[in-house]
Order: C-alpha cells, then structure tokens, then sequence
C-alpha cells in the first residue's frame, strides 16, 4: 500500500484587510495571534469611543504596536470611523499621515460599536469627495438598518438603497463591499468597476445559517451579517476561489468575551484570528481550489490597496489540531472559531 505524501502548500505571506484587534488588556491576545502569520491587517475603527480623527488612530497604532512581540515586523493598517460630521480636512490630515489606508462607514445600529455612524450618507458628502479625490477607499458594512427590513435582506437592499446610488454619485469613489455574505453582494462586485473590491470571511465561507439555528442556537456562530442560507455560501465559495482580483481575504475577526456571546442578548462577532489562514486553506481544499488561495490570501488585497505585496512566504500541511474550548482574552476568556474541535491545515513555517 502506497502512503499519501501529505497535502502542503507555501504561499506569499498573507494579510488581513479586515480586522478587530480591540483595545487595551485585548491587544495582547488579537494582536500575537494575527501577527503570527499575517503581515498586515487593516484595523477596524469600531473602538469605543470610535477611533474618529487621525490623532486618535496614530495612539491607538502606538498602543498595537506596543504590544507586538520584540521581532514581529507585523503592520497595523488604520482605519478612521466616518461619522456624520467627518470633515474634508479631516480626510486631508489622514491622507497626509502617510498611516490612514480606508475611512469605514458604519450605518448608524448595524453592528457592534456603530451608534456613532452615518445616520444618512449626504451628511458625508465632503468628506467622501475628498477620498474620492485622495484615492483612500470607503468600506463599507453594507446593511441597511430600517426594522421593517428583514435581517437576512439586509445587504441585497443595502445594494439598492445606499451602494448604487452612493456608486452614481461617486463614481471614482474606491469602495471595499466588507464581509459580504450573498450571492447578490458577489455578483454585484463580480460585475462592477475594478475599483470596486469584497472581502470574504472564513466563517460564511465554511458556514451557513443552518450552523446557527438548527437543533440549538449556536451563539458562538452569531455575527454580522447574520450567516446565510447555503446557496449563498456557495455563491461567496465561488467568488473566493473564482481567481477574481476583486475578491480578497478579510477575515473579520471579532472577538467577545464568553460572557458577552452566551447571554439572552448576546454580541454579534466571531474570532478567527487563532486559526484564520488555516480556515480559509480548509475552505479552499474542499472547493478544489489551494491554487487559488495565494491569489485571494496574499495578492488581491495588497494590489487593489496601492501596497507591495510581502515578501516571505508561509507553509501550510494537512494536518489536523485540536482548537481549545476557550482562549485567555483580556481580563477573561473567549471561545474561539471551531472550539474544542479539529482544524485540517496547519501553518508549519
Ligand atoms: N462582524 C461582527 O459580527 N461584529 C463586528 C462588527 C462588524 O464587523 O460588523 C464586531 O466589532 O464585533
Ligand atoms: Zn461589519
Ligand atoms: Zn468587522
């Protein structure tokens, strides 16, 4: 009997263009586990207070910094939180601090952290102008926030509502559709300008709704946007290892502590950040595809953002591990993606 070499796979170190490192005592935990294989990773804004003016987000890359291991070359890409009242010169000082890479826009109520977002996006006129001006990308949490909409239509009529119209009125506008979760969302980027980009999640690429609601509700796979039904995360599947250079890895890494998940009104966010690269080499084996994890992992996302993609390379093998119940977080422990059961892929180098 022949022994199967084991499956192994090198790439391009990767990075992370969607990423919640949190704050403070949390930095320790977020910020070793993505440095331990992604070169870069844009940090989201959603702190509170939210991280509103390039002043504030050169202490908070301070703070990230300072919790790098000694040798780690690991880079916080940050982010400013678009409010209603973000100013053009606000845009302007980012732009010139050489450390700003995108201006998110949170829908006021959407998700976690976002009171202080965009109640109504003409509010944000100048200082979209000047992006569009500057070339500094807007992502987007694309939802639509109105109780009479359906949770689970929230981003298709985001897309009608807010992005086609916002595309109309901004048409070099660089815009970054964050963890999109519909077949709709990828079609609509798929077809759209090459200024137009997605990230895609670890999570609604290896789950779907049913891994949320059925036999028990699982508040350890609640995030936002809620998991969809699984012709969609078929649909994101195809994307993510369509070889698009629209598409690319963002792993949206949330984390909450236990407490905050397990409660009778539990927090929206899932954390990946133990394990991200190797979901994702999970996610691409079974669609047959690890030639096309490079592409999404470790290209598309340096190119569409203006950055020399890395120059080291990692190696993954198949080889299966046991993810812990739980993960020292801050003050106190969070469950991580795939707790207490095995993940396939290992990163080896
Ligand atoms: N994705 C989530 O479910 N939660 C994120 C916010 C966000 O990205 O929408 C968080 O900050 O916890
Ligand atoms: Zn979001
Ligand atoms: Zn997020």
């Amino acid at each position: 009997m022949t022994q199967l070499k084991s499956k192994q796979i090198t790439l391009t170190r990767p990075d992370d263009w969607h990423l919640h490192l949190r704050d403070d005592l949390a930095l320790k935990r977020t910020v070793s586990d993505t440095a331990r294989v992604f070169g870069r990773a844009i940090v989201m804004p959603n702190l509170q207070p939210p991280v509103t003016t390039t002043a504030l987000a050169a202490d908070y890359r301070a703070r990230i910094i300072e919790n790098r291991s000694e040798h780690s070359q690991f880079e916080p890409l940050m982010t400013l939180y678009l409010t209603d009242n973000t100013s053009a010169d606000e845009i302007y000082r980012a732009h010139e601090s050489g450390i700003i890479h995108g201006v998110k826009l949170y829908p006021a109520g959407a998700t976690t952290n976002s009171d202080a977002g965009v109640t109504e996006l003409s509010h944000c006129y100048q200082a979209l102008e000047a992006m569009q001006k500057l070339g500094i990308p807007l992502l987007v949490h694309g939802e639509v926030t109105s109780p009479e909409i359906d949770v689970f239509d929230r981003e298709k009529v985001f897309i009608d509502q807010i992005l086609i119209p916002l595309i109309k009125n901004f048409p070099e506008l660089r815009i970054v559709f964050e963890h999109i979760t519909t077949s709709n969302a990828a079609e609509f980027v798929a077809s759209a300008a090459d200024h137009i980009a997605a990230t895609i999640t670890p999570h609604h690429l290896l789950l779907n709704r049913n891994d949320l609601l059925v036999g028990a509700i699982r508040p350890h796979h609640y995030c936002l946007p809620v998991l969809k039904r699984n012709t969609h995360q078929q649909a994101l599947i195809k994307a993510a290892t369509s070889g698009s250079k629209k598409f690319f890895l963002g792993t949206d890494s949330a984390p909450h502590p236990r407490a905050g998940k397990e409660s009778s009104c539990g927090c929206a966010g899932i954390y990946s950040a133990h394990a991200a690269i190797e979901l994702y080499a999970e996610a691409f084996d079974a669609a047959n595809a690890l030639d096309k994890l490079e592409m999404f992992a470790s290209f598309n996302g340096p190119d569409f953002y203006h950055l020399p993609r890395n120059q080291t390379q990692i190696t993954l093998v198949k080889e299966s591990w046991d993810v812990p119940q739980t993960l020292p977080f801050a003050d106190s422990s969070l469950v991580p993606m795939r707790a207490g059961n095995q993940i396939a892929w290992k990163v080896v180098s």
